[in-house]
This record gives structure tokens, C-alpha cells and sequence, in this order.
């Protein structure tokens, strides 16, 4: 990753995207509180059960846990984090695993952060933390032993054009592991897509993700809806906390971001999690 580290983004929408996620990184840190100023998951909890009395980050590191349960990797192997925020997930997973854990993102601040988060481990030599973009990703053909996308795929401008990338970089038999929207009504409130037009992010429909798989050239192993678990609680919890905070978001794209009140319509939106696998004999 050395040379790529200062490479820019260059599609229009990750710049856009890495821009926005540039102010945000700071006021994330500001929002979740004193516990995030080292490092944060800038994903949604999971819950296993609706009685489960998790604290949200608790159920945010067990959304990572939920992933690396599918992931397959032990001590030794090279997991892709694509669109890897501040590095927490990454950290994490090193952490549990003994892996090497390559992340990245189109955000410059995202990453600096990352490579502070690395420096204070007692393992920065199993991190590695760059700016790029995840339509051209600067890896070797089979180069890693697992890729996962925790909630990036949402902003990724052609979904397929990253599953073939992300299988490019994959070892054969290599898994891939990703959550990402979907669209539950035919006709998306004028909130979500106010959401879309300043988030560059969009929504797929739960039953295209196999067939999106398949023609990106993978095995399509598991595709799991998991809006329960995650979506009602996590947004709760942030619509909660921007109320008790009085947060003043001078950053309306901020304000989609850390108030979804204001503009998800929580109904009309789900949240999904897919396998898949680069064929044996590929
Ligand atoms: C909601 S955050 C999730 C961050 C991280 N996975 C986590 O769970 O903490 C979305 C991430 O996707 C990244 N991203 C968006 N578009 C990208 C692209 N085209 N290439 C690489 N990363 C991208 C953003 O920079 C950000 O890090």
C-alpha cells in the first residue's frame, strides 16, 4: 500500500464522498462522545434479540463480530477492509484474529485517524491504512485471503464494478463478506431521497443481490435482511442522543448523517448482509 498512500480518489463521487466523510470524521468523534475519541465504528449496532440490552457501541462491534464470523480467517491470513472509516473494525478484527488487516477509504482525515489508531496497538505491523478508491483498488490480482464492506457499498457509484474488484484481489475460495441498503418500497420518500442526492449513497433491491453476485463473477454463499436487528434500535439510539445533545449541526449533510430523524424514513429502508465467495477454480 506505501505508494498508493497518497494517491488520490478519482471518480467525481468518491471525491465527493471522501470530502463529505473529511468534516464528518471530527464531528462523529464529537457526537458519540468521550469513548470515541480514540476510534469509532461509523456503522449501525446489531442486536441479536429485540430484548437485547447491548449499549450501542457494544452493538456496533458486534455487527464487526457478526462479519468476521463469516469472514473464515485466522492468524496469518490478509483480510481488505474496503471503506474502513477510522480503522475500528480493522483494529478489531486484527485484534481477535491475529490477521493482517489492510483498510481503506476515501477519506484522507479517516485515514489519519486510522493511522494513529494503528500506531497505538502493540500490533501496527498487521495494519495498513491508504487512501483509494474502491472502484480501481491498487492491489495485485489475488492478493488477499478475505474481503469485507462494512456499509460502504451504499456509496459505491456501480456496485458490480466493486464485487469484481473486490474478487480480482481475492484468492480463490477467498470470501467476501458485505452489508449494505436495501430499498424496501417501491417509491422512496422524499427524505431518503434527499439522503441519496447529499450521502452519495444509494439503495439496491434485496432480491437483485444473488443475481449481483453471480454476475460479478462470485458464489453466492448467504444473503441474510437483518434490518431488525440493526436498523430500529440504531436509529433510536442517534435520533435519541442528537435530542439529548441539542446537537447543533451547522453541516446539513452532517445533520443526514447523525439526526435520521430528519431525513430516513426508517420504514422504506433496510439493511442487509451478504456472502460470497471467489470460486475454487476461478
Ligand atoms: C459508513 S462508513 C463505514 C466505515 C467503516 N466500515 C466502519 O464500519 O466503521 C463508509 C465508508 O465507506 C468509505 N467509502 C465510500 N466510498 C468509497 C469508495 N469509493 N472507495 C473506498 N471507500 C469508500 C467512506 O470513506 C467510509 O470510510
Amino acid at each position: 500500500m506505501k505508494e498508493e498512500r497518497t494517491a488520490a480518489p478519482t471518480a467525481p463521487v468518491a471525491e465527493e464522498v471522501g470530502r463529505l466523510y473529511d468534516r464528518m470524521t471530527d464531528i462523529a468523534a464529537d457526537f458519540l462522545g468521550d469513548d470515541a475519541r480514540q476510534g469509532y465504528n461509523a456503522h449501525l449496532g446489531y442486536w441479536d434479540t429485540p430484548d437485547s440490552e447491548l449499549a450501542y457501541d457494544e452493538a456496533t462491534d458486534r455487527l464487526t463480530d457478526v462479519m468476521l464470523e463469516r469472514l473464515r480467517i485466522g492468524a496469518g491470513d490478509r483480510l481488505l477492509d474496503v471503506g474502513c472509516g477510522v480503522g475500528a473494525p480493522a483494529v478489531r478484527i486484527a485484534r481477535l484474529t491475529g490477521a493482517s488487516v489492510t483498510g481503506i477509504s476515501v477519506s484522507r482525515e479517516q485515514i489519519a485517524r486510522a493511522e494513529a489508531l494503528a500506531r497505538e496497538t502493540p500490533f501496527p505491523e498487521r495494519l495498513d491504512f491508504g487512501v483509494a478508491d474502491a472502484m480501481e483498488l491498487p492491489f495485485p490480482d489475488a492478493s488477499f485471503d478475505a474481503v469485507m464492506a462494512l456499509e460502504s457499498m451504499c456509496h459505491m457509484p456501480d456496485r458490480g464494478q466493486v464485487y469484481r474488484e473486490m474478487r480480482r484481489v481475492l484468492r480463490p475460495g477467498g470470501r467476501i463478506v458485505a452489508t449494505d441498503f436495501h430499498g424496501r418500497s417501491a417509491s422512496p420518500s422524499p427524505d431518503r431521497l434527499a439522503l441519496q442526492r447529499t450521502m452519495g449513497s444509494t439503495t439496491v433491491r434485496i432480491d437483485d443481490y444473488p443475481q449481483l453476485m453471480r454476475t460479478s463473477g462470485l458464489r453466492f454463499l448467504e444473503l441474510r435482511d437483518i434490518t431488525d436487528e440493526t436498523l430500529p434500535k440504531s436509529f433510536a439510539f442517534l435520533a435519541e442522543r442528537a435530542d439529548r445533545l441539542r446537537f447543533e449541526f451547522d453541516d446539513t449533510e452532517a445533520a443526514c448523517f447523525y439526526n435520521p430523524r430528519s431525513v430516513i424514513d426508517v420504514p422504506a429502508l433496510g439493511y442487509l448482509l451478504v456472502v460470497a465467495q471467489r470460486p475454487l477454480d476461478d
